[in-house]
């Protein structure tokens, strides 16, 4: 288990690297239209589990939709600073 923010720093990480194995690495290389779309599925899908499925498979979702989020603020360059901000 982790936190948004630690979640944050090792996507951040990964990015840095180049990470090979990363499907996060992938995820930049694909751009940000590509991402934008995960981010767009992965709320349909929080939409959906919430509204149709159980409180665990919600979680599940939402938790898929943070992590698409998280990408795209990578990909635009932004930090958690620039988003909180917003709050
Ligand atoms: N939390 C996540 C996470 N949530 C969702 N996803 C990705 O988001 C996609 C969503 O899954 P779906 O259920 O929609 O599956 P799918 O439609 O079959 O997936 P695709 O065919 O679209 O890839 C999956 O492809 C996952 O790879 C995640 N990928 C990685 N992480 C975490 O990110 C960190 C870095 O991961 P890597 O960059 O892969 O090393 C690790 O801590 C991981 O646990």
């Amino acid at each position: 288990m982790k936190t948004f923010d630690q979640l944050f720093a090792e996507l951040s990480a990964k990015a840095a690297a180049a990470d090979p194995d990363s499907g996060t690495v992938a995820a930049l290389q694909a751009g940000v239209h590509a991402i934008g779309k995960k981010v767009v599925e992965e709320a349909a899908e929080s939409w959906m589990a919430a509204e149709h499925e159980g409180a665990d498979r919600a979680a599940e979702e939402i938790s898929q939709l943070l992590y698409h989020a998280q990408v795209l603020m990578i990909a635009k360059g932004l930090t958690l600073d620039d988003v909180y901000r917003h709050l």
